[in-house]
């Protein structure tokens, strides 16, 4: 097996009293997507932002390639390959699609921000632009206004713009939220087409998306990670059903809903 492309050890945050992270250990491969699930407060977000710079940690390590990063900027951290699903950039409502993806390239090539114009009629932006629409399946909607797109494709748009720095691990914060079933379905697809060339750490609250796309499962309650396994094994287990859905019935896909 190859070595993890993102590697988490002993992560702590606190917030006063509250321990959001508590010594999480996680690692992310190339060609894998290792989800992320657990009750509402189980500090998935707060583990992200760690991830992204957002937030820096109290203690342990996070390393992309065996490289400590604790001290490298959410910028750095882009350019050694790490985006966030909807932290690149926020959309642009005013400007078309592809306009938002092509100023993605612009900033995560180095160019300035300021320089927008540029990123419309740039070829070396809008290429790579397009070719980012079209592996999430929005290409035909290009010229569209942001302002004028579904909520479903707004969260395709959204990983174009993730894309659009080239990223060899992509942090998704639930993908999936707000999609109908049709749209779910588009992004499940989308996102296992992109699994051959960028790592994926999922934060996801619809479990059979989870269960449709994971290579690996972890399991955070109270900040803490409770096993890690393959779908199987984080299906069986009987501390994930006892800590994480308090039942005891056989776990079913719909059963770990959050
Ligand atoms: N900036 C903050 N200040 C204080 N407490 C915070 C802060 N951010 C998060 N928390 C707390 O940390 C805990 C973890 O929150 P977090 O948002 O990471 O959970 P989560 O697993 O992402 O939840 P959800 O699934 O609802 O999004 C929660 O108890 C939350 O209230």
């Amino acid at each position: 097996m190859s070595n993890p492309i993102l590697s988490v050890q002993g992560l702590v945050k606190s917030f006063g009293g509250l321990v959001a992270t508590d010594h999480v250990d996680l690692d992310v491969y190339p060609r894998e997507i290792h989800a992320l699930i657990g009750p509402n407060g189980a500090g998935k977000t707060t583990l992200i932002a760690q991830l992204c710079g957002e937030l820096t940690h109290d203690h342990g390590t996070i390393s992309i390639d065996g490289k400590p990063i604790d001290e490298v900027s959410v910028a750095d951290r882009v350019k050694l390959g790490l985006a966030r699903s909807f932290q690149v950039t926020c959309l642009l409502p005013d400007y078309t699609v592809l306009e938002n993806v092509a100023i993605a390239v612009q900033v995560g090539s180095g160019h300035s921000f300021h320089f927008i114009k540029d990123a419309r009629s740039d070829r070396s932006l809008v290429e790579p632009a397009l070719a980012a629409l079209e592996r999430v399946g929005l290409a035909d909607r290009a010229g569209i206004l942001v302002a004028n797109l579904s909520h479903g494709e707004r969260k395709q748009l959204e990983l174009a713009v993730a894309l659009a720095c080239k990223p060899r691990l992509l942090l998704l914060d639930e993908p999936m939220a707000g999609l109908g079933p049709a749209e779910s379905a588009a992004m499940i697809k989308t996102l296992d087409g992109l699994k051959q060339e960028v790592g994926m750490l999922l934060v996801e609250h619809d479990m059979d998306a989870v269960f449709a796309l994971a290579d690996r499962i972890s399991v955070l309650v109270y900040g803490r990670v409770i096993a890690s396994g393959t779908p199987d094994e984080i299906r069986a287990s009987d501390e994930v059903r006892e800590a994480y859905l308090g039942a005891s019935d056989e776990l079913g896909e719909g059963e770990l809903a959050c």
